[in-house]
């Protein structure tokens, strides 16, 4: 478990002078998952920057397997699909153009489009296609067979209707299952598991025995 963890320890991180959360804990172990939550604002979307890397603004420690950032950041970023607010679709480019993009093979992508709705649609640009597909689009690389172990997404339920977030959820339980993470905010609940909860409001500290030896590597 310890070999695979991703750990924040005593995390830190202000925003022109406001505190968006202070002396964060949390270990995320292979086949869990973890649901950032909290308000408009609270720091969300900034707590993933910050484990991904792309914000090195904070205090206290991110451990991967171990390893602490930012040294780590490499071997985290080989194991991290990280699907942004954004989402990463180039929208002058189709569906499976987008996926081929990641690396995906043709049969792959299909696959991945018919299971997340868009049968019909791999051809079609993005620019042409509702917000919902869109995400869709994003969400397909999820469903790619050689997906990395450690999925961090933000929001990644936006936009979806009902049978789009059952899908993503029985993905996500699927992946769980498996032996890999998951990490993400949602505004909404999430039927998956094992799920732990942490409010940015009102987070409270996830350490223990387990946790130590995690961050021991
Ligand atoms: N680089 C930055 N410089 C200044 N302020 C920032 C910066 N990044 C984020 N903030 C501020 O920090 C706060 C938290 O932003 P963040 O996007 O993390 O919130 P969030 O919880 O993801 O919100 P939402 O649920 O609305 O997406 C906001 O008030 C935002 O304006």
């Amino acid at each position: 478990m310890r070999d695979l963890a991703l750990c924040a320890r005593a995390l830190t991180c202000e925003r022109d002078g406001r505190v968006l959360f202070e002396g964060l804990e949390f270990v995320l172990t292979p086949g869990a998952a973890i649901q950032i939550e909290g308000a408009n604002g609270a720091g969300k979307s900034t707590l993933i920057r910050t484990l991904i890397g792309t914000a090195s603004d904070y205090t206290g420690d991110i451990f991967w397997k171990g390893r602490s950032l930012p040294n780590a950041l490499p071997a985290l970023r080989a194991s991290l699909l990280y699907i942004g607010h954004n989402a990463g679709v180039r929208r002058g480019l189709t569906p499976l153009e987008n996926l081929a993009w990641y690396g995906a093979s043709g049969t792959d992508a299909m696959a991945a489009l018919d299971a997340v709705g868009l049968f019909g649609f791999e051809d079609v640009l993005c620019q042409q296609l509702s917000a919902g597909q869109n995400r869709r689009v994003a969400l397909a690389r999820l469903y790619l067979s050689d997906s990395p172990a450690l999925w961090i997404l933000d929001e990644p339920l936006a936009a979806l209707d009902v049978a789009g977030v059952a899908s993503l959820e029985a993905q996500m339980n699927q992946h769980l299952q498996r032996g890999g993470s998951v990490l993400l905010t949602s505004h909404q609940p999430v039927a998956i598991a094992p799920l732990t909860k942490v409010s940015l409001a009102d987070f409270q500290p996830l350490l223990d025995a387990s946790a130590e030896q995690a961050y021991a590597g």
